[in-house]
């Protein structure tokens, strides 16, 4: 298989890929600085005439540039799940997706294509994750909830159930979600309150 990208992102998708027995045969890197990501060396540029039957992932983090590098290649896409990770049977996953060691994603969920299941990250029943998502490392999405295209839910953050985030937000690292997020919002915190005492 081949991979785009030459980042940290790119180390761990290699990663996997050789825990799934598979062999990169190319690593693309536009920024020709970049010399070689886990021993493997960089080819150059992307090129559509190289290794045309072999299938790719777009190894980059950032959500807005993997959906950009996207639409320019002509290879076709690969998703990858780490041994380690748990996927229920019920669970669609889509093209060009990854999901890392650790994660664990259950019943009936929905997973995009392009989207990164990130280290460790627990998707729990009936959740739908668009295109082109990052579920960071350690974020618990509770059951029901909905990610809209291209967002990031960062790292460990805890998304309460039936919850929608819309479209480009970003959900700081360490935030819990209680409320809808709408489109392009950048949200961050938690804001723990006493609500009621219960009575004994
Ligand atoms: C394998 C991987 O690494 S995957 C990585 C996934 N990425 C993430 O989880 C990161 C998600 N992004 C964040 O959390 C970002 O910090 C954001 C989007 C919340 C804010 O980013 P920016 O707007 O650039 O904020 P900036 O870094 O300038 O910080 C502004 C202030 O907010 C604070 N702050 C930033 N992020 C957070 C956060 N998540 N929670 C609480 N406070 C925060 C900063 O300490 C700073 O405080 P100060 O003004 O008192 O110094």
């Amino acid at each position: 298989m081949l991979l785009y990208g030459a980042g940290g992102h790119a180390g761990v998708i290699a990663g996997i890929a050789r825990d799934c027995g598979k062999t990169i045969k190319a690593l693309f890197d536009d920024d020709l600085q970049k010399t070689e990501v886990a021993g493997i060396p960089v080819t150059g540029s992307y090129n559509t005439g190289l290794f045309v039957n072999e299938p790719i992932i777009i190894a980059i983090g950032n959500n807005l540039i993997r959906r950009r590098i996207s639409s320019q290649i002509t290879h076709c896409f690969v998703s990858l799940i780490h041994p380690s990770a748990l996927v229920d049977k019920t669970v669609t996953i889509g093209t060009g997706t990854v999901i890392v060691h650790g994660s664990i994603i259950q019943a009936n969920s929905q997973i995009g294509n392009h989207v990164i299941v990130n280290t460790g990250a627990s998707i729990d029943h009936d959740c739908k994750i668009a295109d082109y998502v990052h579920i960071a490392p350690g974020v618990i999405l509770c059951g029901n909830v909905c990610i809209g295209e291209s967002s990031l839910i960062g790292a460990g953050s805890c998304i309460a159930p039936n919850i929608t985030i819309g479209k480009n937000c970003i959900v700081g690292a360490g935030s819990i979600v209680t409320k809808a997020v709408p489109e392009g919002a950048v949200v961050r915190g938690s804001s723990s309150k006493v609500i009621r005492i219960s009575a004994l």
